[in-house]
């Protein structure tokens, strides 16, 4: 009898089939062949690396196996995440490779620990000055007087703040005038933030009662989901510090994603204090070795707590008991990339495989999780009002159509310049939002706000020279022409402006108040994110303008005034989501004022005060908006009431993009019976680093159905050969971009 095993193993090469292979366990390497183990293996002529994925007595009938080389180095993968791994390529038709890279962490090998040279001046600052005034070379003098004003920075930090050549840098150095130290990163970058063991607070009666739900759930061991439901400053992080601590109690692991682990500073605080070292942060900044070590904590159980952005959900957890999902709804979860799976239900599968409790919490929940409270498939919690009954800010709206009318040529409406003043002379703190995920082909009438959208898709059209509206989803076209179908008006179009020109009206406008920016420049350059933000939650800041960086989570309490300077740049997105976007974006960033003892207002400025989007964002009227939207959802055939799929097409030549979608869609409309093909159409993003891109959406009743017609097109089509041609596959998009 042959005792020899076989291991199935997928090869790391993308190979037609599947790439999935039987190869013969030599006698030496039984103990160390096992499932989610990495292994050399010949294939043709080469020898590749793979997967292990089963490992059985059974030889296939009637081939020939070759031996499995030597296994790599690295943990294995954990049973449940190799489930885990097929069930992502199933749901979102990506390979298994992908799916098995994924979900197997960053590689024991991935790149040195981190190094960084920091560097700094010698001396007391009179020391410091007289070398810079003894200084001959001036480029010398001014790299120093820059170091002295920020002692720590990098050395490519220096070079370029000073706009001086690395030579300039290494005189220094030589001279003893400044000091290079070399910083090992090994460490965690939470590692030594002052942890201040805050006991504590007595939950408030709301908070208590969506706890001991999560609680007895964790207790039984009974794999619930549940929603929590809490409006903006009602204290969702306390009841997912409780459900952590419980879950650690009962000797399981936890697992909280937030969408940007950078934008969640404040909330890695809190778990930090209450959790200590107990907690691994899987940070962006952290190099792969770092990762590595992070994810080796917690495979050895040191680390109870991950808390991270979307990939943190594969963290290899051996005693997974609770999975939090926070802000649920931000589009950040999906990872645009293969496998591009969406992070909530990646944790809702896991969950449902581990046995653990899950629980999502938004303030302004997706139409998705709407649509499952009210299935019943989510347990809903509520936390209907605010921590020490302070009242939901008061909002109002002005109308931008009535400014331009009136020849208001500033980005600030009278109104808002008003509010601001008053602000600042009470010595209270203001953040102004300019919503800028615009999209530069929009058309919309300045004089009345009318958008001109698709009759059959409700998207809004856009705008292609020299004389051309059409559809992103179905490609339906109509003639351009300036006059407003509406009103009449002759300046149909409007471009909106960046956070440099809202500052510089700002200060013109408020020049007493202290005034800082927050985009994605000034965090780069000015060192961090969180020193800007402390800053301005220790009250050193008047007037923080920001883009969607500083939409949500923020909690600082001096803020009494949000201004949002456009509310409408996100519903003329040619998306499907634009509304929702739009008001969950609104209602966000109201609800960062009045979150102190003072009483917060809102005013939002827009051009289609109107649309419901912007009417029940200023009342903070979640359900009304709910109702209508998904009403919407209902007669378009949109999710939640129907599934897509998008498949992009993209190469050099245009042509050459067409002619694959367009045989694609043909191909498609042959194949899926009672599912329906939009497109192809031009993809919003119609051109991106050199290379075209057209798409084509699969719509279906169900998710099942549309992937299965998606998978059947997939087996019988194939780009041509030289085409140059390559197609993506997206699973409920996000985002149609
Ligand atoms: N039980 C409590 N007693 C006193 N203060 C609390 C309590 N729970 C939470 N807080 C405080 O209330 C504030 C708001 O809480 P938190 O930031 O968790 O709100 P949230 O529901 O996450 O809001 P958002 O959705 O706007 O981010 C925080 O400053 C928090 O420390
Ligand atoms: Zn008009
Ligand atoms: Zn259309």
């Amino acid at each position: 009898m042959d005792e020899r095993k076989y291991a199935q193993v997928v090869v790391e090469r993308p190979v037609r089939n599947g790439g999935v292979f039987t190869y013969a366990v030599p006698p030496a390497l039984v103990e160390t062949v096992v499932p989610g183990v990495r292994v050399a293996v010949p294939l043709g002529a080469q020898v590749v690396t793979g997967f292990v994925l089963d490992v059985s007595a059974d030889c296939p009938p009637g081939i020939k196996t070759r031996e499995i080389i030597r296994v790599l180095e690295g943990k294995p993968i954990p049973a449940a995440l190799l489930t885990l791994a097929g069930w992502l390529s199933s749901r979102y038709l990506c390979t298994l490779l992908d799916a098995l890279a994924a979900v197997s962490g960053p590689a024991p090998k991935g790149g040195r620990r981190r190094e960084t040279e920091w560097l700094w001046p010698r001396g007391d600052a009179g020391e410091i000055l007289a070398a810079i005034e003894e200084l001959k070379a001036p480029a010398q003098a001014r790299a120093l007087s820059v170091l002295a004003a920020q002692p720590g920075m990098t050395r490519q930090a220096l070079m370029r703040e000073a706009g001086v050549s690395a030579s300039v840098v290494a005189a220094l150095i030589r001279k003893g005038l400044v000091i290079s130290e070399k910083v090992s990163r090994r460490r965690e970058p939470y590692e030594d933030v002052a942890l201040d063991p805050t006991p504590p607070p007595l939950l408030t009666p709301e908070q208590e009662g969506a706890f001991s739900e999560i609680d007895k759930a964790i207790a039984a061991g009974r794999p619930e989901i549940f929603f929590l439901h809490g409006v903006t400053g009602s204290g969702k992080t306390e009841v997912y510090l409780r459900a952590v601590a419980a879950a650690l109690s009962a000797g399981r692991q936890a697992i909280v994603l937030v969408p940007e682990i950078a934008l969640a500073h404040q909330m890695v605080l809190q778990f930090k204090a209450r959790f200590g070292n107990q907690v691994a942060v899987t940070h962006s900044a952290l190099v792969p070795a770092e990762r590595h070590d992070a994810w080796e904590r917690v495979r050895a159980g040191e680390a109870g707590v991950v808390l991270g952005a979307r990939s943190a959900v594969f963290a290899p957890t051996a005693r997974l008991g609770l999975i939090v999902v926070d802000e649920e709804h931000e589009p950040a979860y999906k990872q645009e990339q293969s496998p591009r799976y969406h992070a909530r239900e990646v944790a809702l599968a896991r969950a449902r495989l581990e046995g653990a409790v899950a629980v999502l919490g938004s303030a302004t929940p997706a139409l998705e999780s709407v649509a499952r409270c009210l299935s019943g498939r989510y347990r809903q919690l509520r936390l209907s009002s605010r921590v020490d009954g302070r009242p939901m800010p008061a909002v109002r709206v002005v109308d931008l159509r009535e400014e331009f009318r009136a020849g208001t040529v500033s980005l600030f409406s009278n109104f808002l310049v008003a509010r601001v003043r008053e602000k600042i002379r009470q010595r209270e703190q203001v953040l102004l939002f300019l919503n800028r995920k615009g999209f530069a082909a929009f058309v919309l009438c300045q004089a009345c706000g009318h958008v001109i959208r698709c009759p059959n898709c409700d998207i809004a059209l856009s705008y292609h020279r020299p004389d051309t509206l059409f559809c992103h989803y179905c490609y339906y076209r109509a003639r351009y022409r300036p006059r407003c179908p509406r009103c009449g008006d002759e300046r149909l179009g409007w471009f909106g402006a960046g956070t440099q020109r809202v500052e510089e009206e700002a200060r013109a406008l408020f020049p007493e108040a202290r005034i800082a920016r927050m985009d994605a420049e000034t965090t780069a350059r000015r060192g961090s994110h969180a020193a800007l933000l402390d800053a301005f939650k220790r009250g050193e800041i008047d007037i923080l303008i920001g883009t969607q960086m500083i939409a949500k989570g923020l909690d600082v309490p001096g803020v009494t005034l949000v201004g949002v300077l456009n509310a409408d740049t996100t519903l003329l997105l040619p998306d499907f989501r634009a509304a929702e976007r739009t008001f969950q974006l609104l209602y966000q960033v109201a609800g960062r004022a009045g979150r102190g003892p003072l009483p917060g207002e809102v005013v939002i400025q827009s051009h289609c005060p109107e649309h419901y989007a912007v009417r029940y964002s200023a009342r903070q009227d979640f359900f009304s908006f709910a109702r209508r939207e998904l009403a919407l959802r209902q007669r378009f055939g949109y999710p939640p009431y129907a599934a897509l799929v998008r498949v992009v097409f993209s190469g050099e030549t245009e042509e050459k993009v067409v002619r694959e979608a367009t045989a694609f869609g043909a191909a498609a409309r042959e194949i899926v019976g009672g599912e329906e093909v939009l497109g192809p159409a031009p993809c919003p993003f119609g051109k991106l680093k050199g290379f075209y891109r057209w798409h084509i959406i699969l719509k279906g009743k169900s998710g099942r159905a549309v992937r299965d017609a998606c998978r059947e097109v997939l087996t019988s089509f194939l780009c041509r050969r030289g085409s140059g041609v390559r197609l993506s596959v997206d699973v409920d998009p996000v985002s149609i971009l």
